[in-house]
């Protein structure tokens, strides 16, 4: 009987597959970037799935300390198969994407490294990245403290110069000064880029890095004057609890002055300051680079929930049946697609966006080594931007695909509980989503007040210069919608800002507008990034008008969310909302014979999912069934405790029933 059910299902994916309008190997292509992209991915993912140290079904019901271990075991073993396959350092990042398990190893390659790369001098540079391309030391990113940790020119840690011994001593003055929070701190790091107020010939200089020492290279104990170890538990089972963020205090450890990362600015060996000729921002450069991978890591994560919510609608059936005929598959429901279909538009709106905020980064990383600083305002305005409003909008989007999965959404079997776990924090990290956004705002700000005096705005604020019309037309076009909503909700901000006693006064009491208005900025950011991508020649039967689709749900989506900042603003009429509003109903009928297989062409394998829900073949309440009894409950059939507990409530209650 379950074995027919089961092969009914499989079917019911297939005709599924069958159904979609366009190649889904092509897109495939236009998902990952490139047919290259797609092999090395798949080569990558399938070597992962293939291997039993990397298996993860069981990774919820680990206690702390193995999964700890299970963490420790994993990364060693990547490391092995890395070596062994001589993999490249691309294929190598996708092996340890596939894995799927937070670990020291995400800071040591994707902060402690890029830190020394962009903060070092070339000296220092050949010194320590050798160490830490071969793991001769494993480093973590020790900037925030438990005092502070937005305010980073708050933090407290000092660095002081001893010319006597030519050293630093560093130095954690109070309890709010500990380190706090940095991922591979607690048990893993041995080195660690500290950020501490530099202070040199009795002057503080404010913030700057510096390689220290944590760990015996020999047996792992702390060196003298560090105490450290694991901040505890967190958010979910299993989830980001593999990862051992850490505390640190330092207690008048002292360093060799050539451990400060000198790029930026130097202390001689007399103590004097030498500021490099280059903007100090530059010290935030580590964060700019992280943000950017932020913004691609939200389209897989989302991806990957849309993927297991998209799949699991077309097996799941409720209502509809007459005379015993078949339920309606919940996916058929109209405020199912409603739900459902802008987040899978969004994960393509973000894989898009994210793919050309990296190719901005690399460009303002080749001004950056001609001394060409101007577009760095930009790169930080839009790797902010998109950062918060990416990784708000995913996190939002994963708890939405679990209530989109009913109750079995609820059991860690569905991987949705624990892909929302491990991903909530991007909100948090790499700079809180608000901080990030009043950045955008005080940008947009600026750009609003430098256009009286006829300075053109640039890159993604081009739009602005276009003041005249957009403060005036009716927009048609829906672009033109997204642009003048932005500007007017930016140039209303000024204009009460203005109106206030002072700049910074009115600053504070407008934020929650601000916060709006960036929010404005960066969806057109968005909705124009994908517009471009549509416009590209992309080869593949159907895939091009399947592309203008989701772009077209995405933009409407957003329109029709925040269709009171449109019509307050004027850019658009309430018939033009209401206009907007049918054809997002359209939209979601041509998306819908096309869902399954626009979620295959994230190409990902059932391992990495981690979904009995989002299962490829469909066969899903078997694999429910089966991983139910897994769970360690079901070791014995009466339960521990039942002697204990059970049993002698029970006997109570019989005998007061004799009574
Ligand atoms: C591998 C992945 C796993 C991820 C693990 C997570 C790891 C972490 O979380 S690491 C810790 C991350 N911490 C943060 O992100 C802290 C967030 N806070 C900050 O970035 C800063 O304190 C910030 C930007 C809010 C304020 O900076 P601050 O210097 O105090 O003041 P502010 O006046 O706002 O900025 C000064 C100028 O620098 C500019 N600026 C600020 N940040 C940047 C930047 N990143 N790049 C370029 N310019 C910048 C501002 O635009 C401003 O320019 P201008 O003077 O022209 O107006
Ligand atoms: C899982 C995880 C991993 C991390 N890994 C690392 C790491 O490897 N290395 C590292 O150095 N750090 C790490 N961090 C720390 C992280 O970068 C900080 O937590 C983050 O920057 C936010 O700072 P905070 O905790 O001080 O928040 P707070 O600034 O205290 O935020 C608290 C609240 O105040 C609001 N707020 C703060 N300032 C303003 C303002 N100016 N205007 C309006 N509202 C404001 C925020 O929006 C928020 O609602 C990690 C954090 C987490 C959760």
């Amino acid at each position: 009987m379950a074995v027919d059910h089961a092969a009914a299902e499989v079917d019911h994916l297939a005709a599924e597959r069958a159904a979609a309008r366009f190649d889904v190997e092509a897109m495939k292509i236009a998902w990952a970037g490139s047919r290259h992209a797609v092999d090395v991915a798949d080569r990558m993912a399938r070597l992962v799935a293939s291997d039993p140290v990397f298996r993860k079904d069981n990774r919820t019901m680990l206690s702390r300390k193995d999964l700890f271990k299970d963490t420790l075991r994993k990364a060693a073993h990547a490391w092995k198969r890395i070596v062994e396959l001589r993999l490249t350092e691309e294929e190598a990042s996708l092996l340890r994407q596939y894995v799927d398990q937070p670990g020291y190893v995400d800071l040591h390659w994707g902060m402690f490294v890029p830190a020394i790369k962009g903060q070092g001098t070339e000296e220092q540079q050949k010194k320590w990245l050798p160490l830490a391309y071969k793991f001769q030391i494993i480093g973590c990113y020790a900037q925030t403290e438990l005092g502070h940790g937005s305010n980073v020119q708050g933090l407290e840690t000092t660095a002081t110069f001893d010319p006597m011994t030519d050293e630093f001593v560093i130095h954690s003055p109070t309890l709010t000064s500990s380190k706090w929070w940095p991922g591979g701190l607690g048990k893993a790091s041995t080195h660690a880029v500290v950020y501490a107020r530099l202070i040199t010939e009795g002057k503080d200089y404010g913030i700057h890095g510096f390689i220290v020492q944590l760990r015996s290279l020999e047996d792992h104990s702390p060196l003298p004057g560090v105490t450290l170890g694991d901040i505890g538990g967190k958010f979910g089972s299993g989830a980001y609890n593999s990862m051992d963020n850490g505390v640190l205090r330092f207690d008048h450890v002292r360093i060799p002055r050539d451990q400060m990362l000198m790029r930026l600015s130097q202390v001689t060996r007399e103590g004097k300051y030498v500021q490099s000729d280059v903007p100090k921002q530059l010290l935030y450069g580590t964060m700019v680079y992280v943000r950017q991978s932020i913004v691609a890591d939200a389209s897989k994560a989302l991806s990957r929930a849309v993927c297991i919510a998209v799949r699991y609608s077309a097996i799941r059936k409720q209502f509809g049946s007459q005379d015993g005929g078949p339920e309606t598959q919940v996916l058929n429901y109209r405020t199912q697609q409603s739900r459902l279909f802008p987040l899978l538009a969004s994960a393509y709106a973000f894989r898009f966006v994210g793919d050309w905020l990296n190719w901005l980064y690399t460009d303002v990383t080749q001004k950056l080594e001609v001394k060409d600083y101007s577009t760095l305002q930009e790169a930080h305005a839009c790797t902010a931007g998109l950062k918060a409003v990416t990784t708000s909008a995913t996190a939002d989007a994963i708890e939405e695909c679990r209530k989109l999965c009913g109750g079995h959404g609820y059991l860690n079997s569905s991987g949705l509980p624990e892909l929302f776990a491990v991903y909530v924090p991007a909100c948090t990290y790499e700079g809180d989503n608000v901080v990030l956004l009043l950045q955008v705002a005080r940008i947009l700000m600026k750009t609003v007040s430098q256009l009286t005096s006829g300075k053109q705005p640039v890159g993604t604020m081009a739009y602005m210069g276009k003041v005249q019309h957009l403060m005036q037309s009716k927009c048609a076009v829906k672009t033109e919608a997204f642009e003048a909503r932005a500007l007017r909700m930016a140039v209303n901000c000024a204009q009460n800002i203005g109106q206030a006693s002072n700049q910074e006064e009115g600053f504070y009491e407008r934020s929650p507008d601000l916060l709006e208005a960036a929010v404005a900025h960066i969806q057109l950011i968005i909705v124009t990034k994908f517009i471009e991508k549509v416009h590209q020649d992309i080869p593949g039967h159907g895939v091009k008008e399947q592309l203008q689709n989701l772009c077209n749900v995405y933009a409407l989506y957003t329109l029709h969310k925040h269709l009171g900042d449109f019509l307050a603003t004027g850019s658009l009429t309430p018939k033009q909302g209401a206009l907007a509003n049918e054809q997002l109903g359209k939209l979601y009928a041509q998306v819908r014979p096309n869902a399954v297989a626009l979620v295959d062409a994230f190409n990902y394998t059932d391992h990495y999912l981690g979904s009995v829900l989002g299962r490829y073949d469909g066969n899903v309440y078997p694999a429910l069934y089966e991983e139910a009894w897994k769970d360690p409950l079901n070791e014995t059939v009466v339960p521990e405790g039942y002697h204990e507990y059970l049993r002698p409530l029970l006997k109570q209650q019989l005998k007061l029933s004799r009574l």
